[in-house]
């Protein structure tokens, strides 16, 4: 039997499989056997199906690949928002391969890939899926394109696709500490109660990945899928935005409704309707931030901001001005929201925030 067949006949098992108490422990294994199959296919190929154009190089501050089914406007929208044009037609499958851009914003490169588009079996290696799916692994954020015009079930449809090669999107990776050991057997432990796993469960799940000795300690409520995520370890979490293009077409009403989920944002590439806050959404969810640099007796140069990523600390930012200025540092001064007055004086451990200005000073 194929693993095609094999990761179908366990589908339709669990599907088949009531959940209830006393069949949580034969799930809990039919989950990781999937998850064990599924992993198989993700592991490269035969050389022939790698497709043409795919390896793009990665450049600029961020990545952002744009997901999604045919005809749904992914070129258009990477020739209104880049200098570069990428074919669109009212036919699908009109993008074959991998086509990059630049966004040039606030002062930052995003590399923005066009895809062809994806359809539902993508993940088994329909159309390109495959070499799609390779590529929004690759990128710093899900461009989750969808046809307002269309009904919500494509939006589940491409989760179900991403989730299914272990793509995890808005969901924070499971706080659990997971390590094999040479000997020993199994520690078990948790920080809180667990309502959704147990320790037997927990077994047999790692005796189903063969893992006899290991040191597992629960830091929330995780589920078994989440385990299951974090034994594979090679999960990516990716940050998603869902953008619903062609709202031309359709309701103001309509336009309001989707425009109040979570994580959306409505436009019309065809009218040029909300890029810029498409754009400024799109900024916030890559997590940027400039910070500007300022030389004694010298006004700020705004013309030539860092951009960094939230979190980052005035360590970090010496390391981005030169390599040798962490080593010399003495102090810096802060101008900003970081700070509360303005200049601060602040050590290396001060995290920065968007627009701040800093003047380094050397030992
Ligand atoms: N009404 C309307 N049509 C649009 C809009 N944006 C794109 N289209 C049309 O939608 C069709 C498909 O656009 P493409 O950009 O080729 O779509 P795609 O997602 O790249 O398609 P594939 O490469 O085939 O996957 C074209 O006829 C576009 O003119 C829009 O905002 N409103
Ligand atoms: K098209
Ligand atoms: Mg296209």
């Amino acid at each position: 039997m194929g693993i095609l067949e094999k990761i179908s006949e366990i589908e339709r098992e669990i599907s088949r499989t009531q959940k209830n108490k006393a069949t949580e422990y034969h799930l809990g294994l039919l989950k990781a056997k999937l998850a064990k199959y599924r992993s198989q296919l993700l592991e490269p190929s035969k050389k022939s199906e790698k497709g043409e154009g795919f390896d793009v190089l990665k450049s600029g501050d961020a990545r952002v690949a744009l997901i999604g089914f045919p005809s749904v406007g992914k070129s258009t929208l990477l020739s209104t928002l880049t200098k570069t044009e990428s074919e669109a037609a009212s036919y699908e499958f009109t993008t074959l391969t991998c086509i990059p851009g630049v966004i040039d914003y606030n002062g930052a490169n995003i590399q923005l890939l066009d895809l062809p588009g994806i359809i539902e079996g993508a993940a088994q290696g329909k159309g390109r899926g495959r070499q799609v799916i390779a590529v929004a692994r690759t990128a710093d954020l899900v461009l989750m394109m969808l046809d307002a015009t269309k009904k919500d079930v494509h939006r589940d449809l491409l989760e179900k696709e991403l989730e299914s090669v272990g793509i995890r999107l808005n969901k924070k990776k499971p706080n659990i500490y997971f390590k094999i050991k040479k000997g020993g057997g199994l520690s078990f432990n948790s920080t809180c109660p667990l309502t959704r796993i147990d320790e037997k469960l927990v077994q047999l799940i790692l005796h189903e990945y063969k893992i006899f000795n290991a040191e597992v300690l629960f830091r929330e409520d995780c589920t078994a899928d989440e385990l299951i995520d974090v034994i594979c370890a090679n999960r990516v979490y990716l940050p998603c935005l869902y953008v619903y293009n062609k709202i031309d077409q359709i309701s103001i009403e309509e336009v309001d409704r989707i425009a109040r989920t979570p994580n959306s944002v409505v436009v019309s590439c065809n009218m040029k309707l909300n890029l810029d806050y498409l754009l400024s959404i799109l900024w916030e969810y890559l997590s940027l931030i400039r910070v500007y640099t300022k030389k004694p007796g010298q006004p700020p140069d705004f013309s030539d901001g860092l951009i960094l990523r939230k979190g980052v600390t005035v360590e970090h930012v010496c390391h981005a001005i030169h390599r040798t200025l962490a080593a010399q540092f003495k102090y810096a001064l802060v101008w900003g929201t970081s700070t509360k007055y303005s200049p601060q004086r602040v050590g290396a451990n001060h995290t920065m925030q968007d627009e701040d200005v800093i003047q380094v000073v050397k030992k």
